[in-house]
């Protein structure tokens, strides 16, 4: 043991409490002896012990363990997640199971043996330490979120149609499926799905199932114990536990191979995880988002993607609609990242001149709203006008291609044109971008700025 931990232990007997002081003192952080079961609010607040060793009868020769369990109880109220292990000389199995089921995490009995309370402590302080990842990963995810404001900008019939099925299903806890094209808004959705719905205090975890190598999905997913595999060089919780009480998005679940689809629907059917390396059950309390942009229905005929599971999943299905199908709203979402933009780059850009919105509808966007943002990010970053004109704006499928024909050996529009590549694909970001051209965000801050 790595002498780390706060333990309290609550006995009536003091040669107990002085043995267990002695046993223990040297492996763990601290040790704090009571046979004042009535202090436990007081201990709890200003000691905080990571573990509280508690017995089960304060009377002596009592042998039911009423008090155990009314001090358990009492404990659990304070902090739901204490970890206690009781203590009675009267070895007695039912005892054990009702302990457990009382809220104990375990059960040991009287005289002990040294090399298994000292196992017992062991796993509870892990257990202690998990339980503090936990939160923590949950703050953290909190505090992402809360920074992030959400704006889903949309009047057109086909937006507004999901928006009130939005609306309709807010207060539900059923697991949602999200079907859409590429960059049509369903991560936006997916959270602003979460801040309506019943679970909005709680976290919004998300993961990115297409990006992921199944080996990382499975540890990334379930979380594993300190030596599952090489890396694995402390516990680590996976996200579904830290989403537990919230919101867990699953996007690009499509991609998800089959034998990780039987754990995920083993997963949702039990409402239980196990890490990996453990064996341990872990319940789970989450409300699955799903996305994708396949033809999943056809997956499921052609037995990539599991029917029971797609079940599981579809509770309600939401089509978004892509964004040549959202009339005027390509001119309402270009006005806003405009103003977006405009403001992030500093430049005083008044508005869209009128062949630029003409321009801007005519094209059929195959990267939806995500290619409609880098596209107005784009023109912010290269404009010093107070309009952007319809030549500010370059079309991936239309002038992306107009040099294709004739070979350009002019340095300066490979150069502009590079420029421009690395921008888009780096989504506006200067330092990544600078990086893909292989020069300093200095030169690169020059080369927009000359044109
Ligand atoms: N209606 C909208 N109003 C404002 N911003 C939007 C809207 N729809 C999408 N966006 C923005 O466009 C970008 C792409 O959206 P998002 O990531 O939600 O799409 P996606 O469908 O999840 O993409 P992918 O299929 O690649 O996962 C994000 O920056 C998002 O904030």
């Amino acid at each position: 043991m790595d002498n780390k931990g706060k333990i309290l232990v609550i006995d009536d007997n003091e040669d107990v409490l002085f043995a267990l002081h002695a046993l223990l003192s040297p492996y763990v952080g601290k040790v704090k002896v009571s046979t004042q079961p009535e202090k436990i609010q007081k201990f709890i607040e200003e000691y905080q012990p990571d573990i509280i060793l508690l017995d089960m009868n304060f009377q002596k020769d009592a042998i039911s363990g009423k008090e155990g369990f009314y001090w358990l109880d009492k404990i659990l109220n304070i902090d739901s997640q204490s970890i206690v292990v009781l203590m009675t000389a009267y070895s007695d199995t039912d005892k054990a199971v009702q302990a457990i089921k009382a809220g104990a995490t375990d059960f040991i009995p009287k005289p002990w043996e040294k090399e298994k309370l000292l196992a017992t402590i062991h796993s509870g302080i892990r257990l202690r330490e998990s339980q503090k990842e936990v939160s923590l990963l949950k703050n953290r995810m909190e505090v992402l979120n809360a920074d992030t404001a959400y704006e889903i900008i949309g009047e057109s019939e086909a937006m507004q149609k999901t928006f009130s099925l939005i609306e309709k299903l807010a207060g539900t806890d059923a697991n949602i499926l999200i079907l859409g094209e590429n960059g049509t808004g369903k991560d936006l959705i997916a959270r602003t799905i979460h801040n309506l719905s019943p679970r909005s205090k709680e976290v919004f975890v998300s993961i990115d199932l297409g990006g992921i190598s199944e080996s990382l999905f499975e540890s990334e997913l379930f979380g594993y114990e300190k030596g599952a595999f090489t890396d694995a060089k402390k516990d680590k919780p996976g996200r579904m536990e830290v989403a537990s009480g919230g919101t867990l998005f699953l996007d690009e679940i499509a991609n998800l191979s089959l034998p990780m689809q039987a754990k995920m629907l083993t997963a949702i059917e039990k409402k239980q995880i196990s890490r990996l390396g453990s064996t341990k059950n872990i319940p789970i309390d989450v409300r699955f988002i799903s996305a994708t942009n396949a033809d999943i229905y056809q997956a499921v005929e052609d037995v990539r993607f599991r029917q029971d599971l797609l079940y599981r999943i579809n509770t309600i299905e939401i089509h978004i609609p892509a964004l040549r199908e959202r009339g005027n709203d390509v001119v309402l979402l270009a006005e806003y990242f405009l103003k977006k933009f405009g403001l992030k780059y500093k430049k005083d850009i008044q508005n869209l001149s009128h062949d630029a919105k003409r321009k801007l509808s005519a094209y059929n966007w195959p990267g939806n709203v995500r290619e409609l943002q880098n596209t107005v990010e784009r023109a912010v970053i290269l404009s010093s006008d107070r309009f952007l004109k319809a030549d500010d704006f370059v079309l991936a499928q239309t002038e992306g291609r107009k040099h294709k024909d004739k070979e350009v050996l002019n340095l300066q529009i490979i150069e502009q044109e590079a420029v421009e590549k690395a921008l888009n694909r780096s989504n506006g970001n200067l330092n990544k971008a600078a990086e893909m051209l292989g020069i300093s965000r200095f030169a690169l801050y020059r080369k927009i700025n000359r044109k």
